[in-house]
């Protein structure tokens, strides 16, 4: 096999909680992930020797400065691998959005390349190494739905929703660290019930999981950029069942019970915003690399 072709898939917060500040200036987390079927499209070629990145988005490095090259040198050198890569990154996710575009580009490498050059590591070990490479890098690996603590190295693989939903980026770009930052974790005022999503979603109860969608970064990023209350609000006009702000934000997500208030709504935010996505949930299961 001398070439591999991987999806990296988006993800969305249902909810996600701030615990504490580690000394290291990260933060505890407990957040509920899913995997929308939103996905950047990885190929990787076995070169002679080195590292070759390009990709037809212009707004990301193609040096050491992309996750998805510094994942690929992780794996040689964790693997001593003595030849090279070619990694085109066909990206369709947004860029700096709160939808883990980075990371799951990354896991994809990771993913793909365990593949191509025949390490056979197990996809735990995967997920232990990518952790260096980004907090979200081993849910990516992981991908369908799961509860993720720690730094968000902590994974517990849950049952998931299959539901359409509606992306909305405006056009801004948030800091992770920034919102980090900015948030007082002492003075948080509501925090999401983690345990309640839980097991709502065990239950396959939906009005209570989209009651209970809550992000506690979404009053930080909200208070620097307000636009993205004006999409919440918007998204929940256009009949959205629920929504929230994903990750660091500034992509809104809504969930639809049925397909045509979602594509309604998609076309209308489209009028307004030209980052604007409709998609269903996406489980893990399907094989399709
Ligand atoms: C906001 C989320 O996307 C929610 O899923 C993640 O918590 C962030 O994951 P990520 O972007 O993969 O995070 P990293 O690239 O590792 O870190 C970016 C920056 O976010 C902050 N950060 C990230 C994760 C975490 N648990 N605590 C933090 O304080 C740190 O300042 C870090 O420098
Ligand atoms: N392969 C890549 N894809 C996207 N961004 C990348 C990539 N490599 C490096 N970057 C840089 O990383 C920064 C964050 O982008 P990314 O799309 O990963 O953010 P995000 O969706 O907010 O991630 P998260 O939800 O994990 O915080 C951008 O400024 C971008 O230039």
């Amino acid at each position: 096999m001398d070439e591999i072709k991987v999806r990296g898939r988006a993800k969305i917060n249902l909810s996600l909680d701030v615990l504490r500040r580690r000394e290291d200036g990260y933060h505890e987390v407990k957040m509920i992930m899913h995997q929308v079927d939103l996905y950047d499209e990885i190929i990787l070629k076995n070169i002679e020797e080195g590292i070759i990145l390009e990709s037809d988005c212009e707004y990301i490095p193609t040096d050491e400065g992309n996750i998805a090259y510094k994942a690929a040198k992780l794996m040689m050198e964790q693997f001593g691998i003595e030849k090279g890569v070619h990694i085109y990154i066909n990206k369709n996710i947004p860029v700096a959005a709160g939808l883990a575009g980075g990371s799951t580009d990354a896991a994809a490498v990771m993913i793909g390349l365990n593949e191509l050059w025949g390490i056979g590591a197990e996809k735990e070990k995967l997920m232990k190494l990518g952790v260096a490479l980004g907090a979200d890098v081993p849910f990516c690996i992981l991908g369908g739905a799961a509860l993720s603590e720690g730094i968000g190295e902590l994974l517990t693989p849950i049952e998931g929703i299959n539901e359409w939903v509606v992306l909305c980026k405006p056009n801004i770009s948030v800091s992770t660290a920034s919102v980090y930052k900015n948030l007082d974790v002492e003075n948080i005022e509501k925090h999401p019930d983690t345990d309640k999503m839980l097991t709502a979603l065990g239950n396959k109860d939906l009005q209570t999981v989209v009651e209970n969608l809550c992000n506690v970064l979404e009053p930080v990023t909200e208070k620097m950029h307000p636009i993205v209350r004006e999409i919440k609000i918007k998204m929940m006009q256009y009949h959205a069942f629920g929504s929230l702000m994903s990750g660091s934000g500034p992509t809104v997500f809504g969930i639809y019970k049925d397909y045509s208030k979602a594509k309604s709504a998609y076309e209308n935010l489209s009028r307004v915003y030209n980052q604007v996505y409709l998609v269903k949930t996406y489980d893990g299961r399907k094989i399709d690399t």
